[in-house]
């Protein structure tokens, strides 16, 4: 078969920030859009419309299910593979589906890095182009506040139905052990607790993806073009010269698995943190010292290719509750958001101050000063998750997660092979550095304690897990060591920054040392938001889009 006709715009992954872009783009109806997803389009596999099935995606067809390197630093366990959406709408397709914000302070350091333009008034108009939000029914007790939202965006977002009385406890339990309420978190404040926000339709409850946001209900647009059971391999180069490669297209391999190629004027990676890197480093883009030894020549010697994988880590907590809570089929959870400061309190304020302020192994200095100016400025740093269960028999369990939204400890994701269909090697690092164990065991020690605060805690029977007896820091690590596990928020694969601090792409996300080749998507994102990822992936892609119109 003829190879599909050039498109001025090569895009590789139908995924999150991939369609948005393509949208975008193909609104001129003379730009041609190509894009390749490695998977198929989802049409009517319920494990995607129906958010009440998360997680049942996980491991099947749609699910990329990346192996990962056991966690050197936390017992050597072997999580279950990383979950990726193999389907148009990449991961936003088989999410948690919470849509977010982070605060406005961490939006400004990717700008501080040294990526003109990136901040939080770019990034939130950017957000409120991609949100239409729909506030909860007149008699509903969520609070929100309109103006923290957009409301003509693309991406439907609302809350569940009304909250389960004990949200009031649990929100008075913070104000009254040193959190605070937040009327909603959405705005560029990000501190406190609240309620959080779907990516949902409330009209037939059914999940919003970046395909039934962005590529639907536009695929009538003759130059908006998709094709399907396409794995993307590598850049294929018309010229190779020295700081000013140009790419042809790319070679990918389809649902027979026959090897074909696409070619663009642009081509442009959108196939995530984990999907980008591998199909730079194979078209001889990355550490040349690492991808000679794999015998690939090297075009640009770009060593951040790959490195400062960042993941949010999180640890599951669990009280019984004296009673069993009628929670109907679709329950909102809440989010509360707090500083280091407050989380680690006046007791162990001095050991986090000498743990942070120890080198950090593995983090590159432009990246480390962010961090510590978020720090120094009392933003966001830990989150805990907040939802109630209730089994079919039985009392209700209250379930907190702490994450650590910014973690020291870097990872890296790097190819084994030139071959374009094996899998690359993960290393999340998690915990490399003591600051980030300290800090989780510090948040099962906050979370102890806004359980033990009344009005809360006359709910609460006993704790499930951790057992009560584990309740020092010190016992608090090793439960951490043993327990913790992934958000599914990975960022910093292709890190946006100068590239003496390990940048792959610059402000307009064209890899350095390329003349028509961009990385659109999470791997590029430097800091991560006080959220879940995927608002401010949207947010981004929106950005990005404008920036590439200009
Ligand atoms: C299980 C899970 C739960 C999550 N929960 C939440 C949540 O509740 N809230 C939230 O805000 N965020 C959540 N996230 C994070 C959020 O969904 C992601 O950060 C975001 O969707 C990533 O967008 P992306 O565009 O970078 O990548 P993706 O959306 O993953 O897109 C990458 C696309 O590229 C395609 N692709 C990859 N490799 C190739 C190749 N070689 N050739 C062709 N195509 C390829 C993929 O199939 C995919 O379509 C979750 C993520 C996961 C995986």
């Amino acid at each position: 078969a003829a190879a599909p006709a050039p498109a001025d715009y090569l895009i590789v992954g139908g995924g999150t920030a991939g369609l948005v872009l393509a949208n975008r783009l193909s609104e001129d109806p003379k730009v041609h859009v190509l894009v390749l997803e490695g998977g198929g389009d989802g049409l009517g596999n319920v494990n995607i419309s129906d958010f009440r099935r998360v997680g049942a995606a996980w491991g099947t067809d749609i699910d990329w299910q990346f192996p990962t390197q056991p966690l050197k630093y936390a017992n050597n366990r072997t999580l279950t593979p990383g979950p990726r959406g193999k389907v148009l709408g990449g991961s936003s397709a088989i999410n948690g589906d919470v849509f977010d914000r982070g605060d406005a302070r961490e939006y400004d350091q990717w700008e501080v890095l040294g990526n003109t333009g990136w901040n939080f008034n770019s990034l939130f108009p950017a957000g409120q182009k991609s949100e239409h939000f729909y506030p909860p029914p007149a008699d509903s007790d969520i609070e929100y506040v309109l103006s923290h939202h957009g409301t003509t965006g693309n991406v439907a977002t609302s809350y569940s139905r009304n909250a389960p009385p004990i949200h009031d406890a649990i929100i008075s339990s913070v104000a009254n052990s040193g959190g605070f309420k937040s009327s909603d978190l959405e705005g560029g404040n990000a501190t406190g607790i609240a309620h959080v926000t779907n990516a949902r339709l409330p009209s037939n409850d059914t999940r919003a993806t970046s395909a039934t946001a962005y590529y639907f209900p536009y695929s009538y647009r003759p130059n908006f073009q998709v094709i399907l059971h396409a794995t993307a391999t590598r850049i294929l180069w018309s010229s190779t010269d020295e700081e000013n490669a140009v790419a042809s297209g790319i070679e990918y391999v389809d649902q027979s698995g026959v090897t074909r190629t696409a070619s663009g004027k642009t081509v442009v990676l959108s196939a995530g943190t984990w999907g980008s890197p591998p199909i730079l480093e194979r078209s001889g883009v990355g550490n040349a010292t690492y991808l000679s030894s794999l015998g690939i020549k090297s075009v640009v010697d770009l060593p951040g290719v790959g490195e400062n994988l960042s993941e949010q880590t999180l640890v599951p907590m669990q009280w019984q509750l004296n009673s069993s809570l009628p929670l109907g089929d679709v329950t909102p959870f809440l989010l509360n958001v707090e500083s280091v400061q407050t989380t680690v309190g006046p007791a162990n304020l001095a050991t986090a101050e000498s743990l942070l302020n120890a080198p950090p192994p593995n983090l590159s200095p432009a990246l480390y000063d962010a961090h510590k100016r978020l720090y120094q400025n009392h933003t966001t740093w830990v989150e805990d998750y907040i939802a109630v269960s209730t089994p079919a028999e039985g009392p209700s369990v209250l379930v907190m997660y702490p994450v650590n939204l910014h973690p020291l400890s870097k990872g890296s994701v790097h190819i084994v092979s030139s071959n374009g269909l094996e899998y690359p090697k993960i290393e999340y690092n998690f915990f490399q550095n003591p600051f980030d164990l300290f800090l989780m065991a510090a948040g099962c020690a906050r979370a102890q304690k806004i359980a033990s605060t009344p009005p809360l805690s006359d709910w609460i029977v006993a704790p499930i897990a951790p057992a009560a007896n584990v309740n020092t820091i010190d016992a608090l690590q090793d439960y951490v060591r043993s327990n913790a596990a992934y958000t599914n928020h990975i960022i910093g694969t292709a890190l946006m920054a100068p590239r003496q601090d390990g940048g792959v792409v610059d402000p307009h996300l064209k890899v350095y040392g390329t003349k028509n080749v961009y990385v659109v998507d999470a791997s590029v994102i430097p800091i991560e938001p006080a959220a879940h990822l995927q608002g401010t992936v949207y947010a981004f892609a929106e950005h990005a889009a404008t920036l590439f119109k200009q």
